[in-house]
C-alpha cells in the first residue's frame, strides 16, 4: 500500500494557486493521502501551511500523516512559560513549536501520530474525521472502547485521552489536525508539560490537562505503522479515493516552492516566543544574607516576548539602589530569555565597580531572574 510517490505530478494535478490562471483545468484526482519522511516539527508544520496556502482543494480532501522527534507544540494563542518546563526542554534539546491553530499544548514524539485533514471550509467536519479514526481503530482491535468527546478529543475506556484536536479555518480552505497517542513517553509528556514558573498573569489560552494513555498499552499490536495504515485505508474508503500512502519530503523546494521560508518562520524566535500574548510576572526571590534570607521583589511586563517594564526591588543595604536601577533599565527591550539575560548581565558587570562582593550578589540576582525565563 505504501508507494514511492511522484509528488510533483500529483500536486500538479491537485494544486493551483489561489488565483487560478485563466483556462485552469479541473484536477483529475479526487484526493490524496500523504506521509512525511521528515520528523522535524517545523518542516511538518510548514507542510500544513504550504498546503493550506497553495492548494485549491475544490472538494478534494487530503490526509497528511506525520510524526515528530520529541517536541512540545503550543497553540497559537498560548504562553510557553505557563505551559511547559522550558528549562527541562533546553537541557534535553526538546524543541518548542507554536502551531498556527488554537487550542492547548501537546507533547509529540515518535510514538505519537499526527493527522491533518484538509478540506474546503464548507466540507470541514471534525466529527466525521474522528469517526474515521475510530472505525480504523476498531478494524485493528475490535474490542477497543474509543469515543469522541464534545471537545473533539478521543477517549479510551471513557476516561483516558488518546487524541487532541485543533483546527485552522481560512477563507476557503480549512484543516483539522489531531494527535493519536500510540507509544509516547508518558513520563516525558507529564514532566515537560508542567510549568515551574510562578506568578505569571496573562490572557493566553490555558491548556486543559487530561489523563492520557497509549494505545499500545491496551494492545501491543497497535504500533504507529499499523495505525497509520489502518487510518489511511479507512480514509480512502470513506472518500472513495486511492489508498496509496504517498511519501513526501518537506525539505524539497522543487516539490513545495517556498516551503523552507515557511519552516524558517515557524522556527523563528519572533513566532515561537514573540507571538505570546502580553503577560506579567510578579514574584519574590530570597537571597542569602548573613544568617538569613532577604526577599527580592520582581515585577516584569512582557510584550511580544520582550521586557517592557522591569522593577527589581532589592533591599538597599544588600544591593545599592543605583545598581538595581541600572539592572532594571538595561533589561527593558531585551528578549525575555536566559541567553539574552546572560549577555546583558555580563556587559553590565563590566561597567560596575570592581567589587567582588557586589559582583557575586549581582550574579546571584541574575541567576534568579534567569530562572523565571
Ligand atoms: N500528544 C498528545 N495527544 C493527546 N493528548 C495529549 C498529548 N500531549 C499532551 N496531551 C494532553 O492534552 C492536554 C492538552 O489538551 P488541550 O485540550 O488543552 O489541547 P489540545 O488537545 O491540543 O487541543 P484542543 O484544546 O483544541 O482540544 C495536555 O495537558 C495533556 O494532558
Amino acid at each position: 500500500m505504501l508507494t514511492p510517490f511522484p509528488v510533483k505530478n500529483c500536486f500538479r494535478l491537485l494544486c493551483h494557486h489561489r488565483v487560478p490562471a485563466a483556462g485552469f483545468r479541473t484536477p483529475a484526482t479526487h484526493g490524496l493521502i500523504l506521509k512525511s519522511i521528515s520528523n522535524d516539527v517545523y518542516q511538518n508544520l510548514a507542510v500544513e501551511d504550504w498546503i493550506h496556502d497553495h492548494i485549491h482543494l475544490e472538494g478534494k480532501p487530503i490526509l497528511f500523516l506525520w510524526r515528530n522527534s520529541p517536541c512540545v507544540v503550543i497553540g497559537r494563542h498560548q504562553n510557553p512559560w505557563q505551559e511547559c518546563n522550558l528549562h527541562l526542554m533546553r537541557q534535553g534539546g526538546i524543541k518548542l513549536a507554536r502551531r498556527r491553530s488554537g487550542g492547548g499544548t501537546v507533547y509529540h514524539d515518535m510514538g505519537n501520530i499526527n493527522l491533518t485533514f484538509f478540506t474546503t471550509k464548507t466540507k470541514y467536519d471534525r466529527m466525521e474525521n474522528l469517526k474515521i479514526i475510530v472505525r480504523a481503530l476498531n478494524v485493528v482491535q475490535p474490542h477497543l472502547d474509543v469515543q469522541p468527546t464534545k471537545k473533539f478529543d478521543l477517549l479510551l475506556d471513557g476516561q483516558f485521552k488518546i487524541s487532541g484536536t485543533a483546527s485552522k479555518i481560512g477563507r476557503v480552505a480549512a484543516y483539522h489536525h489531531c494527535t493519536l497517542l500510540c507509544s509516547t513517553d508518558r513520563t516525558a509528556l507529564s514532566s515537560l508539560l508542567k510549568s515551574p514558573y510562578q506568578g505569571i498573569k496573562s490572557n493566553a489560552t490555558p491548556s486543559i490537562p487530561s489523563v492520557v494513555k497509549n494505545l499500545l498499552e491496551k494492545d501491543p499490536a497497535l504500533t504507529c505503522e499499523v495505525l497509520m495504515n489502518a487510518i489511511a485505508a479507512e480514509y480512502a474508503a470513506h472518500h472513495q479515493i486511492d489508498n496509496h500512502i504517498n511519501l513526501i519530503n518537506p525539505a524539497d523546494e522543487t516539490q513545495f516552492p517556498g516551503i523552507s521560508s515557511k519552516a524558517k518562520e515557524l522556527q523563528s524566535w519572533e513566532w515561537i516566543y514573540g507571538w505570546t500574548p502580553k503577560f506579567s510576572v510578579n514574584t519574590t526571590f530570597h537571597v542569602p544574607h548573613e544568617q538569613a534570607h532577604l526577599p527580592i521583589q520582581v515585577s516584569i511586563e512582557v510584550k511580544k516576548g520582550r521586557i517592557e517594564t522591569c522593577d527589581i526591588k532589592a533591599p538597599d543595604h544588600w544591593l545599592p539602589l543605583e545598581i538595581s536601577n541600572k539592572l532594571n533599565s538595561s533589561f527593558i527591550g531585551s528578549k525575555f530569555c536566559p541567553i539574552e539575560a546572560t549577555l546583558l548581565t555580563n556587559i553590565l558587570l563590566r561597567t560596575c565597580p570592581d567589587d567582588q562582593h557586589l559582583h557575586s550578589k549581582w550574579n546571584i540576582l541574575c541567576e534568579k531572574i534567569k530562572g523565571i525565563m
